[in-house]
């Protein structure tokens, strides 16, 4: 029997979505607004799920607050209030899409997670636009 435990968190980034070797009208063709070349943020927020069997003598399926302070040091400390294009190595040549941001999101709290625990996260870029990824 599995049991998924669930955590929120947030963090706030700026971000433009373009391809260098577009020229300006095809940047805004395909990435609308987001292709503006002065940046834009959004208010991200973020579930982490983690599924595996309770751990008997705990009770635990992963102690919360060990995945909340994971999610602090991966996501938090490296995402918030930052440039994703400009400061986050990961995004010098790749668009910082919801989906490349979920991917690395769920890269950076995996590698903490035993093999017998499965991991989905869901990254919401607005209130209306969101993502998952489950590895
Ligand atoms: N597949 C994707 N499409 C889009 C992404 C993305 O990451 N993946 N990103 C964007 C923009 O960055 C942003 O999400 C769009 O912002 P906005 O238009 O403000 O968002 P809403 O649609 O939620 O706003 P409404 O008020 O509902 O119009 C675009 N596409
Ligand atoms: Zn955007």
């Amino acid at each position: 029997m599995t049991v998924t435990v669930h955590r929120k968190s947030h963090f706030n980034a700026a971000h433009r979505l373009h391809r260098k070797d577009w020229d300006d009208e095809k940047n805004r063709e395909v990435f609308g607004k987001c292709a503006l070349p002065n940046f834009h943020g959004h208010n991200y927020d973020l579930t982490v799920s983690v599924t595996g069997e309770i751990d008997p003598t705990t009770g635990f399926v992963i102690n919360l607050d060990d995945l909340k302070q994971i999610i602090k040091d991966e996501v938090e400390d490296y995402l918030d209030h930052k440039n994703l294009n400009l400061d986050i190595p990961e995004f010098k040549d790749l668009n910082p899409t919801a989906e490349n941001i979920v991917v690395l999101i769920w890269n950076r709290i995996r590698k903490h997670l035993s093999d017998d625990k499965q991991l989905e996260v869901t990254l919401y870029e607005t209130p209306r636009n969101f993502v998952t990824y489950r590895g």
